[in-house]
C-alpha cells in the first residue's frame, strides 16, 4: 500500500479563502502586479486536480500559497483542517515536511544519493527513522523495486519522476502538489507517470495536486480549474483532453470566465 487509510484526516484536503497575492516594489506602484485575486476553493480528500490556465494566470503562485511556500496578502489556506498563517517560519518547514509532498517539472532528485536514500531523506531530514521495508515497498509499487541502489544519472526521466513521487508519498502527505511534473517527459513516460498519480489517488486516497500546460495530463485528473488573470475562471469535471483544450481556447474570453467562476463558486460551496 502506498499509504495507511487516516481516519484523523479531514474531508476537505485544501480549502483556499478569498486568497490574494500581489508582486511589486514597495513605492513604485507601476510595478504592482496581482498574481492570485481573491481565489476561494474547496478540494475533498481523495480527489486528483488540475490547475491550467494560459502563461502569468497564478499557477505556481497559487500552488506556491496553497503549498505554504509563500504567504498570501490576504485571505486563509487551510490544508487538511490546519491554517497555515500565524506559524513561524520554523513551524511552517515542519508542517510542509509532514503534511505535504512536491513533484518538481526537473524531478529535483540529489545526483549522489542513490534511489533509496533520496526517497528517505524527507524522514531523515525532519529526524525521523525510517520504518524498516516502508521506502522499499513504495519504491515497489512505483515499479522501481529492481534499482534501489541506482544513481539518478542511471535513469530515465520517467524513472526519475517515479523516484520524485515516491519520495513525496513517503511521508504520507496530505496533499502531493505537482508544478508540470510530466512537463520534461515524452508522451509515453508521461502516460506512465500521470496513471501512478491516479492509481494514488484512486486506490490509496492520497490528494493530488497539479499543475499542467497540457490537455492530455489534465485529463487524467477529477477535476480541472482554470485560472486567468489570477481569478478561478472555471472548473471542469471528469475532463476530456478536448473539452480542456475547448476551454483553454476560450479562457481569454471574459463573458465567459464570469459566467463560469460564478457557475463555480457555488460548485465549489465556498
Ligand atoms: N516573485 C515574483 N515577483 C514579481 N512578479 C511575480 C513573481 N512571481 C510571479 N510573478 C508574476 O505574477 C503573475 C503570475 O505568475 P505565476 O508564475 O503564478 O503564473 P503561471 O500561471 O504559473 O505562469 P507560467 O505558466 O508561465 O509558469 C505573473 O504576471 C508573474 O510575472
Amino acid at each position: 500500500m502506498f499509504r495507511h487509510h487516516d481516519n484523523s484526516r479531514s474531508a476537505e484536503a485544501l480549502r483556499l479563502v478569498s486568497v490574494s497575492k500581489t508582486y511589486g516594489t514597495p513605492g513604485h506602484p507601476e510595478s504592482r502586479t496581482t498574481a492570485l485575486d481573491n481565489v476561494s476553493l474547496s478540494l475533498a480528500a481523495g480527489t486528483f486536480t488540475a490547475v491550467m490556465g494560459p502563461s502569468g494566470s497564478g499557477k505556481s503562485t497559487l500552488l506556491q500559497c496553497a503549498a505554504g511556500l509563500d504567504s498570501p496578502d490576504n485571505g486563509v489556506v487551510v490544508v487538511d483542517g490546519a491554517q497555515m498563517a500565524g506559524r513561524t517560519e520554523a513551524q511552517l518547514t515542519k508542517f510542509r515536511r509532514e503534511r505535504i509532498g512536491f513533484i518538481f517539472q526537473q524531478y529535483n532528485l540529489l545526483d549522489t544519493l542513490t534511489v533509496l536514500q533520496n526517497v528517505t531523506l524527507p524522514l531523515r531530514t525532519a529526524g525521523k527513522r525510517p520504518r524498516p521495508g516502508h521506502a522499499e515497498h513504495i519504491l515497489t509499487q512505483v515499479g522501481l523495486g529492481n534499482r534501489l541502489d541506482a544513481l539518478p544519472s542511471q535513469l530515465s526521466g520517467g524513472q526519475r519522476q517515479r523516484v520524485a513521487v515516491a519520495r513525496a508519498l513517503v511521508t504520507n502527505p496530505s496533499v502531493i502538489f505537482g508544478d508540470e511534473p510530466t512537463g520534461a517527459l515524452d508522451t509515453r513516460s508521461a502516460k506512465n507517470v500521470l496513471e501512478l498519480l491516479r492509481e494514488t489517488v484512486r486506490n490509496f486516497g492520497q490528494t493530488v495536486v497539479m499543475v499542467t500546460h497540457d490537455p492530455v495530463a489534465a485529463s487524467y485528473a477529477d477535476s480541472v480549474l482554470f485560472l486567468a488573470d489570477g481569478r478561478l475562471a472555471g472548473q471542469l469535471h471528469q475532463p476530456t483532453p478536448s473539452a480542456v483544450a475547448e476551454r483553454m481556447a476560450h479562457l481569454g474570453d471574459a463573458s465567459l470566465a464570469a459566467t463560469a467562476a460564478s457557475q463555480d463558486r457555488t460548485l465549489v460551496g465556498v
